[in-house]
């Protein structure tokens, strides 16, 4: 092993730095999943709890090491049912980056890229999200390029009808038995409607984001999904991927964002997508510079 240098009695060799060096990335990978969750919290917890484990064994305080032991034992269990969210989450990213991704390996086709460009028109999905932002009705749409996911469209009624923006009036009419809940697009066709989604546990969310507008950065976190908005209140569109939110959108906003989601895969991270205070500070300095 190749010996770098000496701290007292530490040695510290290449492998230990490339040892911490991967730990530091790990965790700032794992501070950057859980930010703004409540899972941050869950974890200081955690984190102080066996802080406390290791300062009483130290002390050799026996009743208290041995409770905080029993604790710490399960503690890995107890963190897979605490952080199951992150995990998936991590899990997805892996799973998404991974060489052995059908969807990486189809990439490399070009014959299949511009057969799934074919299938799918976007245009009577936005009109339908203006025509129903005009007459402020909510709506809430997943996109899905990867599965039909059955999961969450078991828990609604499966349609599987080709997408059309009548269908998607009607489905989403206050009228409509079907319009509580969201609608999943996979490839072109409507394949459920009046799905549930899972909702955020996100706390810094503006207070003008319901159970919708929740549900649609949940599904974003839970899935590799695009999830699109229409508001009730407001009749705004927004759009939702990777736990972050897109608010207001126009008509050419939205069909780029869905195209890039469908066609180029661009990641919504804080750098390319900012806070919605921000976003509204934005547009007004447009609106301001307009006038
Ligand atoms: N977990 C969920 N999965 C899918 N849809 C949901 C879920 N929770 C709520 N909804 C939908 O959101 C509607 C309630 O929206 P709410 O008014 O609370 O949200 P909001 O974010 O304030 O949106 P809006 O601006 O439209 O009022 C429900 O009627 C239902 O259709």
């Amino acid at each position: 092993m190749i010996l770098l240098f000496n701290i007292g009695f530490l040695e510290i060799s290449a492998v230990d730095m490339a040892d911490i060096a991967l730990v530091s990335i790990l965790l700032y990978q794992v501070y950057k999943l859980m930010r703004g969750s409540v899972a941050v919290k869950i974890f200081l917890g955690f984190l102080s709890l066996y802080l406390t484990y290791l300062v009483v064994k130290a002390a050799e305080m026996e009743l208290l090491s041995a409770i905080l032991g029993q604790f710490m034992g399960v503690g890995v269990l107890a963190a897979i049912i605490l952080f199951q969210q992150e995990i998936r989450k991590f899990l997805l990213i892996i799973g998404k980056s991974t060489a052995l991704n059908r969807e990486n390996i189809m990439k490399n086709f070009p014959w299949k890229r511009a057969a799934d460009n074919r299938e799918f028109s976007i245009t009577p999905i936005i009109e339908a999200a203006k025509t129903l932002g005009g007459s402020n009705t909510g709506a809430l749409i997943v996109f899905s390029k990867s599965s039909e996911l059955k999961f969450y469209a078991e828990s609604g009624d499966l349609i599987d009808a080709y997408v059309s923006k009548r269908l998607l009036l009607s489905i989403f009419n206050k009228n409509s038995p079907l319009h509580d809940g969201a609608a999943i697009i996979y490839r072109g066709k409507i394949k459920a409607a009046r799905c549930i989604l899972p909702v955020t546990e996100q706390d810094n969310l503006p207070a003008q984001f319901g159970l919708r507008h929740r549900a649609a950065i949940g599904m974003s976190e839970a899935t590799d999904t695009l999830i699109l908005i229409v508001s009730e209140e407001t009749g705004q569109i927004s759009l939702a991927k990777n736990g972050r939110i897109l608010h207001n959108l126009s008509s050419q906003e939205l069909r780029t964002k869905i195209n890039q989601y469908l066609y180029e895969d661009v990641d919504w991270t804080e750098e390319n997508v900012p806070s919605v205070k921000e976003q509204k500070k934005n547009k007004k300095q447009e609106v301001k510079n307009v006038a």
